[in-house]
């Protein structure tokens, strides 16, 4: 029986997927892998026994990515998932930076009772007038598997798209609409657009990407949205640009104290990928992905480990991960041969300082040559799948 450790509510129909020889619970002993969503786990203290943490969504800045490297743990996410759910979101956030909806509805809400509603309405609804989106400039920042879907979709509605990324995935460069202008740099995005969206992930080099020195170069009268991750917009440098008009409207999924409240803050509590459909596709994608794993040492979708799968073409598996460094297959080699293991099948991968080998061997694995392919210095984790 494999453990698995949900620490968010995942969708049954992923965890239906992992099938009878998995229990899983939001508390578990000894798990081998975790579900997770957005829960924090920097701070948590990782069993021994856990070889592989799926993240049902995209985003994994929650989860000590390196630090479970390092401990031989394979981490996953399930890219492009939600990324429908989102777009969706932002088209909307589009419309409400636009149009004044949502406090046009609370003053709708206040005249609950009064007098004469319709001249009510009909006096005070300029207040919540507001411009169209046709034909406006939207930047977009990250074309990946959200940035492309709300470029492409926002193209059609009308709007003339700049969209930016330096490292444009080929995948995402087939599938973005080549009505979509390439901005040279994302000063020109800053500088040219009416509405600006982020789609990046929350890394040291995103944190802060729209701050005062962004603001600075702006348009006057921009509408923000960041559906991405709160700290990639700088909440102070974003409250003086309100206040003074410099935007005139910001959308985010990651209300914080200080914009909460705020006039022109459209505060979202994180329902980007807050849809039946997508929570069923995380949940599925990663459960798959978390027994493949387990039960193959297939990696598919990994984030700190190379992308590796092989047929199962002998009993006997051994799955090594371990640092990419010289002469680390030839180490294993010898373990094996002088063992008496025949190697049947062999796959090895790279991705970065990390590396991933298959073995499908014949002969007979024991705990003790697991042991000394486990105490090879490059291997952080030696495991053998019957
Ligand atoms: N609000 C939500 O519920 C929700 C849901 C899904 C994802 N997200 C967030 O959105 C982010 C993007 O999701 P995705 O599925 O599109 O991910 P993705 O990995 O498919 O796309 C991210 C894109 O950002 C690009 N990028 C990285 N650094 C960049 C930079 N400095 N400038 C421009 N582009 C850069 C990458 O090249 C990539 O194409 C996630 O990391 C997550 O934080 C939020
Ligand atoms: O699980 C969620 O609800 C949000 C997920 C989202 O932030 C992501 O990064 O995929």
């Amino acid at each position: 029986m494999h453990n698995i450790l949900c620490l968010n509510k995942i969708s049954p129909l992923g965890t239906d997927r992992l099938g009878e020889n998995y229990t899983y619970a939001a508390e578990i002993e000894n798990p081998e892998g975790i579900l997770v969503r957005s829960a924090a786990m920097h701070d948590m203290e990782l069993p021994n026994s856990l070889l592989a943490i799926a993240r049902a969504g995209a985003g994994v800045n929650n989860i000590p990515v390196e630090k479970c490297a390092e401990a031989g743990i394979v981490v996953f996410n399930t890219p492009g998932a939600n990324a429908n759910a989102v777009k969706e979101l932002v088209l909307a956030a589009l419309l409400l930076t636009s149009r004044k909806i949502v406090p046009a509805i609370e003053w709708a809400q206040t005249l609950k009772g009064t007098a004469d509603i319709s001249k009510q309405v009909e006096k005070g609804k300029s207040a919540f007038a507001g411009p169209e989106i046709l034909g406006k400039k939207l930047g977009v920042i990250g074309l990946g598997a959200i940035g492309v879907l709300v470029a492409n979709a926002a193209q059609t509605l009308g709007m003339q798209v700049y969209g930016f990324d330096p490292f444009l995935s080929v995948d995402a460069a087939w599938n973005l609409s080549s009505d979509i202008v390439k901005a040279a740099s994302v000063d020109e995005i800053f500088e040219k657009c009416d509405y600006i969206t982020i789609h990046v992930p929350l890394n040291d080099s995103t944190r802060g990407l729209i701050g005062a020195d962004a603001l600075k170069k702006v348009k006057k009268g921009v509408r923000v949205l960041n559906f991405s991750r709160g700290a990639l917009v700088d909440t102070d440098a974003m409250l003086a640009a309100l206040a003074d008009g410099t935007v005139a409207a910001y959308a985010t999924d990651f209300p914080d104290d200080a914009l909460l409240g705020v006039e022109n803050v459209i505060a979202i509590p994180h329902l980007g990928a807050s849809t039946p459909e997508s929570e069923d596709n995380c949940a599925v994608m990663a459960a798959e992905e978390l027994k493949d794993y387990i039960e193959n040492g297939n990696i598919r979708n990994a984030v700190n480990f190379p992308n590796i799968s092989m047929a199962r073409g002998a009993d006997t598996r051994i799955c090594l991960a371990h640092r990419n460094i010289p002469n680390t297959i030839g180490s294993f080699t010898q373990v094996c041969g002088e063992a008496g293991i025949n190697i049947e099948n062999m796959l090895s991968k790279s991705r970065g300082d990390w590396a991933y080998t298959i073995l499908d061997v014949t002969g007979d694995v024991t705990e003790d040559v697991r042991e000394k392919l486990a105490a090879l210095s490059p291997v952080v984790r030696a495991r053998v799948i019957k």
